[in-house]
């Protein structure tokens, strides 16, 4: 099954999901996570068959979704939804926090 098909379908059932992209600058990953408006990339794809399936779920009728977009960068975490956060830290507990 498609990566794209398989993560929302994990995700509607429930599951946590991550999807890491790792490479060298300019390898692709922005490419494969993003896309282009005429070839969307996985993020959108997995979002949009999130939303479709729950639209198309006749079992429930509460979905709560949530997602996070981090970019881990020279060992630094940047949240790229809340640019004002700067730079973050991974703790000992698995908390992401802002550096103090
Ligand atoms: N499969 C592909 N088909 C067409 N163009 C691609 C493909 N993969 C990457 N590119 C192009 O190559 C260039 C670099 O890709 P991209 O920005 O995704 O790399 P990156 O790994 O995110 O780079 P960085 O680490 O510098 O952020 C971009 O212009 C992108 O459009």
């Amino acid at each position: 099954m498609a990566l794209a098909l398989r993560v929302p379908t994990r995700v509607v059932h429930g599951l946590n999901a991550t999807v890491f992209a790792y490479g060298s600058t300019g390898s692709g990953k922005t490419y494969t996570m993003v896309g282009t408006r005429s070839e969307p990339g996985l993020m959108v794809l997995s979002l949009n068959t999130v939303f479709d399936m729950i639209k198309s779920d006749k079992n429930s009728d509460y979905f709560e979704v949530t997602c996070s977009y981090l970019e881990v960068y020279n060992e630094v975490i940047y949240d790229l939804l809340e640019k004002s956060s700067g730079h973050l830290e991974l703790t000992s507990s698995g908390r992401i926090q802002s550096r103090e």
